[in-house]
Formats: structure tokens, sequence, C-alpha cells
């Protein structure tokens, strides 16, 4: 029993007992979103020995329940990685300019750590790649392996002809609707759909159905209640468990993949409590270590940009862009005040959530400020009630503003319910960069964010802000006497007319910060090719966010997952398994 709930922990695969030396048909690197996928779909075949390495072990309670997913950062499955500070941005975080960059450390990856929202993005974005000349990637051959992971917990989408087509029931991956168990937040929700609807953000209902335009409730990638994270641990490993071809090894830190003179990937060198193994494959490697980790492994094995290959003492086997052309999507909120509230559950004292879904009211959607065909932006709106102890938790532990920031906008929620709107930049045109300074396993990647170095992500930001400051003149936000809450910030503050253009470029200079989505640091085309080869070698493929050519129109779990899904189908075939 758990706070009054009682949790059932999915049985995760156990340690294999594999020897050094020891042979297997696929060697994956990195049990997370994509990794985790692959090794359950490669052992359906049960001729194939498959090896999983993963650096971290099982998932706690914390990432299986969802409600408790705040106590996953900065814990002992989390890579705990941060950006370098640019002077530029990011500058009202409590480490000012850096960015905290969490990433999974365990079975299942980011997705056992993640915010669970479940999005797949727009159709136009899978057709750009396609259209680049990565064969296999549009929406058609896409949409397929978005829906064989999918099973949907919502009677109403699922008993909807106008829906139901764009979902599966009978996947492994659980996704529900959020809910919620105080009335007052289920009332605001509708408040501020319609209150969106009214300045021409569309009120819809799935932003993974028909159309991806307008903002709805949010849909997670959990199961209905009792509510248990739909982690690529839980979904695809749990079940395989049992699997006698399948051999997961935990808390093995993959050293560097082993390449012969033939330029063809043999095996993995792997630490594992102190120790120096290596494990052979007959068939292929796949590298799914994720954005900010797989750079450093493959430097270590020879690729990447020579210059910086040789700097690291390893002799240089293919000269590729490794760890540049990073993208991510940065998130810049604006909060509104509101009403007066009552928010605390008197029989319990404290706020009325449910463990069961994620902890934060939220709702999310997708517009274009330019009338473009896809959206350019995505709204990510928290409502909070007066008070309410979440504001701290979003505002100050999850979003890690300083501490001005942070009070600012707790001395207004003691006065009434607060809005939070975040805005998300789809698809900058800023690229960042990681870069490996050492090989040492204890030594983080450095992460240049390259935030808004491209002027025109600035001005699109901009854009988005000013549509959403219409909101002060609907219906409710006028009933209440809404305004815009003056955040804290000395820089801007006392620099510049607030609320002038200066001001506001100010603002979002130093507000922005990640939503996490890291991507393109092995991008296709660039150092894979669509099959998703690495370059110029054999039997060696990368399968995780890292090979994203361009980031999709929304968030990135779903995504890696179908890449996963496909890339399974696309091995089985060639090795004529399916
Ligand atoms: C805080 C947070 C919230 C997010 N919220 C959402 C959300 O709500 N919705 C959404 O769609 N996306 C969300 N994302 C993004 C999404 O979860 C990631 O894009 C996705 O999980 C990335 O998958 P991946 O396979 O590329 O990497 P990962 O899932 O990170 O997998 C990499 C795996 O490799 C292991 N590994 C790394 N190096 C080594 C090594 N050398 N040896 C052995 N193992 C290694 C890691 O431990 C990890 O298990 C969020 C991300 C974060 C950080």
């Amino acid at each position: 029993m758990f706070f009054g709930r009682s949790v059932e922990m999915p049985r995760w695969p156990p340690d294999a007992p594999v020897r050094d030396g020891e042979s297997f048909d696929f060697i994956i690197v990195g049990a997370g979103s994509a990794g985790a996928v692959l090794a359950s779909r490669l052992s359906e075949v049960s001729e194939w020995r498959v090896l999983l390495l993963e650096a971290g072990g099982d998932p706690p309670i914390e990432s299986v329940v969802p409600g408790l997913l705040g106590s996953l950062e900065h814990s002992r499955v989390d890579w705990n990685y941060s950006s370098v500070n640019d002077g530029w941005t990011a500058q009202a975080q409590r480490r000012r300019g850096r960015v905290s960059l969490p990433r999974g450390r365990m079975l299942g990856g980011t997705s056992s750590l993640n915010s669970m929202m479940y999005v797949r993005g727009n159709p136009a974005d899978y057709n750009r790649w396609a259209r680049k000349g990565f064969e296999g990637w549009d929406w058609e051959s896409v949409f397929p392996y978005f829906l064989k992971s999918e099973n949907l917990q919502d009677e109403n989408l699922n008993n909807d002809p106008k829906y139901s087509p764009y979902h599966n029931t009978k996947g492994p991956m659980k996704v529900t609707v959020q809910e919620s168990i105080d009335p007052n937040v289920v009332e605001k929700w509708d408040v501020l759909l319609d209150s969106l609807d009214e300045i021409g953000i569309k009120r819809i209902v799935d932003y993974n159905g028909p159309d991806q335009f307008g903002v709805s409730k949010c849909y997670f990638s959990h199961s209905a209640p009792p509510g248990v994270r739909s982690s690529t641990a839980q979904a695809f490993l749990a079940p395989a468990a049992d699997r006698t071809n399948l051999f997961v090894l935990k808390n093995a830190f993959a050293k560097r993949v082993l390449i012969d003179d033939d330029r063809e990937a043999r095996g993995v060198e792997v630490e594992v409590d102190g120790e120096v193994l290596q494990f052979f494959a007959e068939k292929e490697v796949i590298v799914s270590a994720g954005a900010l980790n797989n750079p450093k492994l493959l430097m270590a094995s020879g690729i990447g940009p020579a210059k910086e290959v040789k700097k690291l003492g390893v002799e240089v086997c293919a000269d590729l862009p490794v760890g540049y052309n990073l993208q991510d999507h940065l998130l810049v909120p604006i909060f509104f005040t509101g009403a007066p509230t009552k928010h605390i559950d008197e029989a319990n004292y404290g706020p009325k959530v449910s463990l069961d879904y994620f902890p934060f009211p939220r709702l999310t959607g997708f517009f274009s400020v330019h009338n473009r065909a896809r959206p350019e932006l995505q709204l990510i709106s928290y409502y909070f009630n007066q008070s309410s102890p979440l504001l701290q938790a979003a505002v100050n532990r999850s979003l890690n503003y300083d501490d001005e920031v942070v009070d600012s906008v707790e001395d207004e929620s003691y006065k009434h319910e607060i809005f939070m709107l975040a805005l998300v930049l789809l698809h900058p045109k800023s690229r960042g960069k990681v870069t490996v300074t050492s090989l040492d396993q204890a030594v983080p990647p450095q992460v240049y964010l390259g935030y808004l170095s491209q002027r025109d992500d600035l001005r699109l930001v901009l854009a988005g802000i000013d549509k959403l400051l219409q909101l002060t003149t609907t219906r409710y936000f006028r009933s209440v006497q809404s305004r815009l809450l003056r955040v804290d910030l000395p820089d801007c503050d006392n620099q510049h007319d607030y609320l002038g253009a200066v001001y506001w470029e100010c603002y979002v200079r130093h507000m922005a910060r990640s939503l996490w989505h890291q991507a393109g640091t092995c991008a296709m085309g660039r150092v894979l090719d669509a099959a998703l080869r690495v370059r110029g070698l054999q039997r060696l493929r990368v399968v995780d966010a890292s090979v994203m050519p361009a980031l999709p129109s929304g968030n990135t779990n779903a995504p890696v997952i179908m890449m996963a899904e496909r890339m399974a189908d696309v091995i089985k075939k060639e090795y004529n398994e399916l």
C-alpha cells in the first residue's frame, strides 16, 4: 500500500547470466524509449539471441506511479545533465543559464522518467523527412507504427467513428486522457478551452486525430486507474521477461563499439561493476543510448568529427558530424491571474490530486500564427488553484526557475488561481551541439543548446506571446479581471519599458528553457542513411531520438517508439524474418 493505494510493480526482466566473450545475434545499447522496443520486437524471432545493455537498473516506484514523477529528476535514475551557460538565454534558471537536462538511467530510459504526454506530431513532419530523401519515413508509412504500439483506454474516442480510425486498442502501450478529482479543475479546463477558442485557438477533442490544430485535454502514456506508467520497460520489456532468447544486462555501461579493420561492427565493450567485458554480435550492433549519450559512445568508437575524436586519443574510423545538429523544443511560460478559489481538500489537508494521473492539471494543443499548414507552436497550459502547492512544484522544481521568478508567481498565487501558459517552439531554426571532453563515464557531455541563435525563432515566440495576451479580452478572463502576472526579472525590469518590445525580447531570452526533447545529434542524412545505418560502416545502426533529421510537431516519446517499431520490421525484413 502506498498513500492508500496498492501498487503492483511490473515484473522487470532479470539480470541475464551472460559471460565475457559471449556472442549474440544483436546487441542493443540502451534500454530506453527506442532500445526497449527494439529488444522486445527483435526477440520475437525465437532463433535470434538479443542482448540489451543498460547503464541503469529497474525503475523505482516513483516511475511506475504517474502522480509521483516529481521526485525522479536529480535522483539516482537520472543522468543529471545540464546545458552550458551561453550567457544569453535561460538566465532566469536557478543555475543561471544552465538548463537542467534530465535523462532516464534505468530500464525504459527517459520513457520511465518523462511527463508521459502522448503526442505523435503532424503528418507534414514525416512527409518532409521523406521529401528530403529518407525513404520509408513518410506519414503513410509511419502511421501504422504509431498504431502498433498504442492501447487507447478512452471509451469516448474508441466508440466515436470520427476518431477511432486514428487509434488502436490492442498495442502494448496504454494511453489515457487526463482526469481530475477536483471539480474546480474540471470546470477551469472547460473555461480555458472556451477562452482559447475565443481567441482563435480551436477547442478540439483529439490532437492525435484528424486535425492537430487546436487544444484539448492531454493524453498520457499510462493506464486508466489504477494508473501505471506505460514506459517502454513496462509495456515492452516486462511482457518479454520470460523469453529465453532475450538477455538484459543492467548497470552495464557501454564504453565503445568494437569495429574491425573492415569497418564492420563486431561487438561492444562494457563496464559492469568496474570490470570490463566484451560481447560480440553475429548480425548487428544497434546504438540507442539517446541524443545526449550517443556522441560519447560513438566517438569512443572512432566515429565522429575527426578532429574531436583524435583529441580524445581515439583512432578515427569514420569522420562524421556526430554531436552537431542538436535540436530541442524550447519553452517559454507566461502567467495570468484568475479568480480566488477554494483549493484544499480539508479531509486530507492537501490538494485534490490523484496519484493515478499526471499531477499538474494540463491541456495541450497546437497552432500557427502565420496560417501555416502545420503547427508552429505548441501550447501547454497548466491550471493552479489559489495557493496550490503544485505551483511551487512546477515552477520551482520542474521548470527550475530562480527564486525571484518563483516568489513573484507564488505571491500572486496566494490571492487567486493562476493559469500558466507555456509556449513551445516546434520547429526551431537554431541548432546546438553536444561535445565530448572525456571518455570517462563520470564526465557529462557538454551540451550547447543554441537556443534563439536564429532571430526568426525569437520572432515566432514573440508572435505566439502576442496571440496569448489576447486572452485577457475573453469572457472569463474579463469577468475575473485577469491580468498578466508580472514576473520578477531584474535584468529586464530595470533596463526596459515594462511590456515594450525590448522588454519582451529580454523576457523570452531569460525565461527560455527546455521541454526536454533533445534530438538530431546523429541525424539521418548527415550521419546515417534512411535505414539508420552509420555511413561508411557495416552492421552498425543508431535508433533513437538522435536520428531525427528535424523535430516533429510535438513531444518526442511516441515518435521515437514509432521509429523503433518500424526499424524492428525493417531489420526483420532484411533478414527474411517477416
Ligand atoms: C523530464 C522529461 C519530460 C519529458 N516529457 C515527455 C512527454 O511528456 N512526452 C513525450 O513524448 N516526450 C517527453 N520527453 C522526451 C522523451 O521522453 C524522449 O525524447 C525519449 O524518451 C528519448 O528516447 P531515446 O530512446 O532517444 O533515449 P532514452 O529513452 O533516454 O534512452 C537511452 C537509454 O540508453 C541508456 N544509456 C545511455 N548511455 C549508455 C551507455 N553508454 N551504456 C549503456 N546504456 C546507456 C540510458 O540509461 C537510457 O536508458 C521528456 C523528456 C524528459 C527528460
